[in-house]
């Protein structure tokens, strides 16, 4: 069939069978070589003029860098971003080129220069405009006054005095959770954390955002491979982010919805149907999507409709993958750094015996346990939930950093990695697991310049409140409730950096204490 579709287009003289069929002659001055002599000469015009005639030809990283973005698509598919930058600002300095266009600064002054200051985003982020680019979320927004605008409509839904209101729904999902540990624990089977904390991660989202669950703990299982779908969208995000306009042919081509194409997804299927029962009943408890209509009601000018649809979308694509990686983090290595575990169990056995404790432990209860609080802050900062550079654009007149001139246009960034396994800023064991460097007030509050796992400035995680109380929640809860050991202790887990840096592969057996043993 192909052939006979070749053949009826190859002229009467042209060899017709075989390979030869399929591999047309080049010979002088046929249309091949008219159409891709001329194609392939102007792909190397574009890439000597990339690697020798730009503005930052002369600062070092791998040499594919210089084309395009060879190097951040190599990195996304293989894993290892963080690691890879790390090395990159080892070996050369505090400037490293990742691509034609973008330079990886290592100093902890690009945290003001770049994050604090409002610079326009990288054109990457629109990739986060779900489902396509007629919902601009504030993530997805790269200019910064537009931004501050959108962020400013959402904002009363994000605050702590609004997720508190959510915590005993956040206990709800702990005593699940707990619940499907304990029949695991019974069964003498196998618990895999990277899936447990993922779906706790959703259903809280669910229930915060907009009321409903996606069910997921309750169930005990990946309802629809919501979970797996979600792998991979990360990496199509991290990809098709670096070359947005194919991204108009592919997850948001108009045909897709014209023709209803888009795949069923349990995740955005419960997240539509929840609004659609609101708009339905009008009864809601004062949840985010409760938040954001207020807000639209009161400024009906600054706000439309579908930024609470994009909000929505935004949190579940944000908020999970993150709370799943900070929690592995901590457990995985709090079990496996010799006294770390006994260290946070002494804390919380004491705290329990003083009556201190609530059944699930509360967010406020959760604050006054200082060794677990130095263990999240470190389980954020030696493994950061994000492992990709923060892309920023240098602004019209240019930009200096470390007496470095940047013109406009060039795509600045600042990985969180790099900074956190920084020796000058958190010792000389940046590199070791060790809560202990938060227990000293004064050098905390030094260190705490440094850190970024929520980023810094105008594009600050507005989900840290909630993300702060889910993590303190849990990790008291279960260090009180549970032993949890690896079923190979020497068996070292994986993770393949896309935006995020999500752990698997360190299987646990659990067993449920008597409280206070
Ligand atoms: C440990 C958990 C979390 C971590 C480490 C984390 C980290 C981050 C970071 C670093 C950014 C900024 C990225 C940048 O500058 O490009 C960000 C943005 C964002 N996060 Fe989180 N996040 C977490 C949990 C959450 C949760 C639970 C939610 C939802 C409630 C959430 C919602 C968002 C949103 C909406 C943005 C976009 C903000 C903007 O661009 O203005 N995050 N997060």
């Amino acid at each position: 069939m192909i052939k006979s579709l070749l053949q009826s287009r190859i002229p009467d003289n042209a060899p017709i069978s075989g390979i030869d069929v399929l591999r047309p002659e080049l010979t002088v001055g046929s249309p091949n070589r008219l159409v891709f002599g001329p194609f392939f000469l102007f792909l190397l015009l574009i890439f000597v003029k990339r690697r020798y005639f730009s503005p930052i030809s002369d600062i070092p990283g791998p040499f594919s860098a210089s084309f395009g973005h060879w190097w951040q698509w190599r990195r996304t598919l293989k894993g290892g971003t963080e690691k890879e930058t790390i090395a990159l600002h080892q070996k050369h300095g505090n400037f490293v080129r990742i691509s034609h266009k973008e330079v990886s600064i290592g100093h902890p002054d690009a945290i003001k220069a770049l994050l604090v200051a409002p610079l326009p985003k990288g054109s990457w982020y629109q990739v986060f405009n779900l489902p396509d680019k007629r919902y601009v979320n504030q993530m997805g927004e790269l200019d910064p006054t537009r931004h501050i605008h959108k962020a400013r409509n959402v904002a009363p839904g994000y605050a702590f005095s609004n997720v508190i209101k959510s915590e005993p729904y956040v206990d709800e999902a702990i005593r699940t959770l707990e619940d499907q540990l304990g029949k695991l624990s019974q069964d003498n089977k196998e618990v895999d954390f990277s899936q447990w904390f993922n779906w706790y991660g959703f259903d809280i989202l669910g229930e915060v955002t907009f009321s409903k669950s996606f069910g997921f703990l309750k169930e005990g299982r990946d309802v629809g491979d919501s979970v797996a779908n979600t792998a991979i969208l990360a990496v199509y995000i991290c990809i098709i982010g670096h070359v947005y306009w194919l991204h108009s042919w592919l997850l948001a081509n108009p045909l897709i919805d014209k023709f209803n194409l888009r795949p069923s997804l349990h995740i955005l299927d419960t997240c539509f149907a929840a609004l659609d029962a609101r708009k339905k009943s009008g009864e809601a408890r004062k949840d985010m999507v409760e938040q954001w209509k207020e807000t639209r009601a009161k400024h009906p000018d600054r706000m439309e409709e579908k930024e609470i649809l994009a909000g929505c979308l935004v949190n579940i694509g944000a908020g999970a993958d993150t709370i799943s990686s900070a929690l592995q983090a901590f457990f995985y290595h709090a079990i496996r750094t010799p006294g770390v575990y006994n260290q946070l169990r002494k804390e919380v056995d004491e705290a329990q015996a003083r009556g201190e404790l609530s059944a699930v432990v509360s967010h406020a209860e959760a604050q006054n346990l200082p060794y677990l609080q130095a263990t999240i802050k470190e389980a954020l900062r030696f493994h950061t939930p994000i492992g990709f550079g923060f892309p920023r654009v240098a602004p019209a007149g240019g930009i200096t950093i470390l007496d470095r001139h940047f013109p406009e246009g060039v795509t600045l960034s600042v990985n969180p990695w790099v900074i956190h396994r920084n020796k000058e800023l958190f010792g000389d064991d940046a590199d070791v697991f060790n809560p202990d460097r938060w227990m000293d007030a004064e050098r905390a509050k030094e260190m705490n310049k440094y850190m970024i796992p929520f980023g810094a400035g105008y594009n600050q995680c507005p989900g840290r409140h909630l993300a702060h109380m889910e993590l303190s929640k849990l990790t008291a809860t279960l260090v009180r409730d549970f032993d949890i050991v690896q079923v190979n202790p020497k068996q070292e887990w994986k993770f393949e950096t896309h935006f995020t840096a999500v752990p698997y592969g360190w299987p646990c057996k659990v067993r449920r204490r008597n409280r206070g043993t």
